[in-house]
């Protein structure tokens, strides 16, 4: 499969960059917290069910954070988030597997690391609760949703057509990310989640990926069954604590 084809320039050079990354030195052995049990834990106490994600920057991004990603982090679980995405994508978005071991050392919510992973390998570069494996641009996404597993990982497998949540349940991803936003093209339609949500089956948690700006968003997601959202840009925008309790709060 050429997962370059037909996508945005910036995709094109960010999976150029992934496909020249290694891999660890050995393979990793992780004892993972769970991230459907804390997005159903935050649900039972009254909490949007919120992954809050740290994202220094992205192609789709006027300017930077620079703050410490632990500081990050720690505002996001002070806000509410049930869990964290921490980006480790290094040079489109300002991520780092460091950043990501810090984190993890210092909250005790589930994190997922957000990257482009392509290859067995990459999965050994750093220990996290989840990964993110992005259907469209893998090429055994079975083997590495196993391979994942082996580790302890639990994979989120994301999708953005019908196609591809139909090969992430064939590939036995247990937790789906549906992202809003079209890799081909880089625009977010929130319509995308409604689309495609109600083909997965029950026992799937549905995440609700990219483009949550407010609290309409957020109840809107999770109207259509998102068990689960996943906010970078609109948290990172301004106070992180403060945005963060606002989408926490949203209801129904
Ligand atoms: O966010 C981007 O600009 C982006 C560009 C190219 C590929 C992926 C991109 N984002 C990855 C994500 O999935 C988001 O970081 C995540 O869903 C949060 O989205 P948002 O709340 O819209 O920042």
């Amino acid at each position: 499969m050429n997962a370059s084809e037909g996508v945005a320039p910036a995709i094109e050079s960010i999976l150029a960059a992934a496909d020249e990354r290694g891999g660890g030195d050995r393979r990793l052995s992780v004892a993972a917290r769970s991230l459907p049990a804390a997005l159903a834990a935050a649900e039972e106490d009254g909490r949007v069910p919120v992954i809050g994600e740290v994202k220094p920057t992205s192609p789709t991004t006027d300017g930077r954070r620079d703050d410490d990603p632990v500081a990050l982090a720690e505002a996001l679980v002070d806000g509410g988030a049930a869990a964290l995405s921490v980006l480790t994508e290094p040079d489109h978005f300002g991520g780092s597997p460091d950043a990501l071991q810090q984190v993890r050392e210092t909250v005790s919510v589930p994190v997922l690391r957000k990257d482009f992973i392509r290859r067995e390998e990459q999965l050994d570069i750093v220990e996290a609760d989840a990964v993110l494996l992005i259907a469209r641009f893998v090429d055994d996404l079975a083997g590495l949703v196993i391979a994942a597993r082996e580790r302890g990982f639990q994979p989120l497998v994301e999708v953005h057509s019908r196609a591809e949540l139909d090969d992430a349940l064939a590939a036995g991803a247990g937790i789906v990310g549906i992202n809003n936003r079209d890799l081909a093209r880089l625009d977010v339609d929130l319509s995308t989640f409604e689309e495609l949500a109600p083909h997965a089956p029950e026992d799937v948690t549905l995440v609700a990926e990219s483009g949550i700006a407010s609290r309409d968003d957020a109840a809107r997601m999770r109207r259509a069954g998102a068990d689960g959202l996943l906010v970078g840009s609109a948290l990172m925008d301004g106070d992180v604590a403060a945005n963060t309790e606002r989408l926490v709060g949203a209801k129904r």
